[in-house]
C-alpha cells in the first residue's frame, strides 16, 4: 500500500517528513488553501527529497500552462487535480510524461459512471470527501460507496485519514485500493505535519503488510 503525505509547506518539516520516507509527498498550489506553498517552497528544498519519494503538485482548476510552469520549475513527477478538470486536460498532462492523479469529491449521490471518460487519461483516481474547500476537510466519507468503482484505474483513498481510523483502514478490502492519502489529521497546524503521528501511520501500515 502506497502512503502519501499531502499539504507540506515548511522547509524544515519537509525535510523531517522526507526522512520518514513516505511513498508520495504532496504540495498544494491552490492559493485559497491554508496549506498553499506560495513562495515558501524553494527548488533546493525539493531537491533534498530522495528520488524514491514521488513529488506531487496539487492544483484546483489551474491552466495547463501554469501547471507546467510549476512542474518545470520544481521538477514534479506527479500532479493531482482537485477541481473540475476535464478528461482532455488529464490527457494533455499525461502526454507530458506526468503521473496524473484525478481527485473526485465523493458524497452519497456521486455518480461513478462519471469516471468513464477519465479512465484512459489518468494513472490514479483519488476519492476524497466532498467539501466546498476542494480538499483538506479532515472528514471521512462513507467507504461502502467505494464498491461502486467498477473500472480498472487504481485509486488513493483520502479524506480524514489519521491515526484514529488506522484499524478501519487496514480492514478495507478493495483490489483497486492503491494508496492512502493523509493530510490534516497528521498536523499540528495547517501545513505543519506531526512527525510522531506520521511515523506511527507508516510503521503500522508497513508492519501490517508484512504479517
Ligand atoms: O489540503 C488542502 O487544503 C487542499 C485544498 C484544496 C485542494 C486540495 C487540498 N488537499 C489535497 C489532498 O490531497 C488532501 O490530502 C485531501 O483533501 C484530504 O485531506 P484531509 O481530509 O485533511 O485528510
Amino acid at each position: 500500500m502506497k502512503i502519501k503525505i499531502c499539504g507540506l509547506k515548511d522547509t524544515n518539516n519537509i525535510r523531517q517528513v522526507s526522512e520518514a520516507n513516505p511513498d508520495y509527498m504532496g504540495f498544494i498550489f491552490y492559493p485559497k488553501s491554508p496549506r498553499y506553498v506560495g513562495q515558501e517552497l524553494s527548488k533546493d528544498t525539493l531537491e533534498t527529497i530522495p528520488e524514491s519519494i514521488v513529488k506531487t503538485a496539487v492544483f484546483v482548476d489551474e491552466s495547463v500552462e501554469n501547471i507546467m510552469n510549476k512542474v518545470n520549475n520544481y521538477g514534479f513527477e506527479a500532479i493531482q487535480l482537485h477541481g473540475d478538470e476535464s478528461p482532455a486536460i488529464c490527457k494533455e498532462l499525461k502526454e507530458q510524461n506526468l503521473t496524473v492523479i484525478k481527485a473526485f469529491a465523493i458524497e452519497e449521490t456521486f455518480d461513478f459512471t462519471k469516471l468513464i471518460p477519465y479512465e484512459t487519461h489518468c494513472d490514479y483516481f483519488l476519492f476524497d470527501t466532498k467539501t466546498p474547500a476542494f480538499g483538506g476537510s479532515g472528514k471521512t466519507f462513507d467507504w461502502t460507496l467505494l464498491s461502486q468503482h467498477q473500472l480498472v484505474t487504481p485509486f488513493f483513498l483520502s479524506g480524514g485519514l489519521g491515526v484514529e481510523n488506522l484499524d478501519a483502514i487496514l480492514k478495507l478490502k478493495n483490489d483497486k485500493l492503491y494508496g492512502l492519502d493523509f493530510n490534516s489529521k497528521l498536523e499540528d497546524a495547517p501545513g505543519l505535519k506531526n512527525i510522531q503521528m506520521i511515523n506511527k501511520v507508516l510503521d503500522t501500515i508497513r508492519n501490517y503488510e508484512h504479517i
